[in-house]
């Protein structure tokens, strides 16, 4: 059962390998709010973790707590607290969109006893993810950005406590993906829901995620807000200026007191802008010093191997491959 000091979400010392490859190889993070992004590479383990948090794939070491349990022994009623929106899901074809969410929103009508509100209604559901028109159509007729809002729907039909979305944004055009986003605000503050998200769009990690986990090499290599993130890796701001026709630029961790100084001084200033340091270009620089740590590691173990430092070297130089 689930205590008061322990988080909505504990993995510790996560491991998973399929075969002989291994793809976490020590993950840990607490998540207990908010709207949390985990990122990285193709092939990093971001859907196999989130099935792991989902109990739909068992780990191999490790410990997983989510909402109180082990996602791996959990029941019918912790299953109902979690929505769930899959990287593909492609069933139900022949179900109407209207009916499939009624039927799916009866099944959680059991599991709402004690709670304030039961399931979504159908038609606010339809509304909030852009799909009233296609009511009645069956799910086999939706085009792929229409499937996608319907997962969504179906992530969001048992008004759960977690949501957890695998790139849910694949697929949508950009309208339908600021939808989504404002739909992801409105769960969070009307509902308290806690939401953890995979994604490759970076620009909407920044928008949506309070939180960055990223992960690579099998284990979280950075952690923090999307803010602090980008300052702490990619650098300053930039505050930009025009005064008397002439263009200024000056870099600096205090844009704001900066600007503000500017504006009080005796240049009139004709434009202002600020530039902050992007979350893509945190990300990648993030996962470049990873692969480059990982590609001297051979090298430094080799070193240590030859003898104390200063001896000579044995390691030869094309040995720059990753670990594994
Ligand atoms: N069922 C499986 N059997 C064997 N290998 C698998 C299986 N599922 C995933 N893998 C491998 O595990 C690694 C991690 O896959 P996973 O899908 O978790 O990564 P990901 O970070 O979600 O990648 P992407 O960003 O490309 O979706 C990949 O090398 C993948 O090929």
């Amino acid at each position: 059962m689930a205590t008061t000091t322990e988080p909505a979400i504990r993995v510790a010392g996560l491991r998973m390998a399929y075969g002989r490859h291994t793809v976490l190889d020590d993950v840990s993070f607490d998540i207990d709010g908010g709207v949390v992004a985990l990122l990285g590479p193709n092939g990093a383990g971001k859907t196999t973790t989130v099935e792991i948090l989902e109990g739909f794939r068992r780990r191999d070491a490790g410990t997983v707590r989510v909402l109180g349990a082990d996602p791996e022994h959990a029941d019918e009623t912790w299953r109902a607290r979690v929505g769930v929106v899959l990287q593909s899901w492609r069933d139900h074809k022949r179900w109407r969109v209207r009916e499939l969410l009624d039927q799916l929103a009866a099944a959680y009508l059991p599991y709402a006893a004690g709670r304030a509100r039961g399931p979504r209604d159908t038609d606010d559901l339809l509304a909030r993810v852009g799909l009233t028109a296609v009511g009645a159509q069956r799910v086999g007729t939706l085009s792929g950005g229409q499937r996608r809002r319907l997962d969504v729907a179906v992530g969001l039909v048992g008004r759960p406590e977690l949501l957890v979305l695998d790139e849910p944004t694949a697929g949508l055009d950009p309208a339908a993906r600021r939808e989504f986003h404002e739909l992801l605000h409105e769960v969070v503050d009307d509902d308290g829901t806690l939401v953890l998200l995979t994604t490759h769009d970076l620009a909407e990690a920044e928008v949506v995620a309070d939180r960055i986990l990223v992960l690579a090499g099998g284990r979280i290599v950075a952690d923090g807000s999307p803010d602090a993130l980008a300052r702490a890796v990619a650098g300053p701001s930039e505050v930009r200026w025009t005064s008397g026709g002439v263009r200024h630029v000056h870099s600096t961790d205090d844009p704001v007191g900066f600007s503000r100084g500017l504006l009080a001084g005796p240049e009139p200033i004709d434009e202002l802008e600020v530039l902050h340091a992007r979350l893509e270009d945190a990300y990648l620089e993030i996962v470049h010093r990873h692969e480059a740590d990982e590609a001297a590691a051979p090298a430094a173990a080799d070193a240590a191997d030859a003898g104390p430092a200063g001896t000579p070297s044995r390691t030869p130089a094309h040995r720059t491959g990753a670990r594994r």
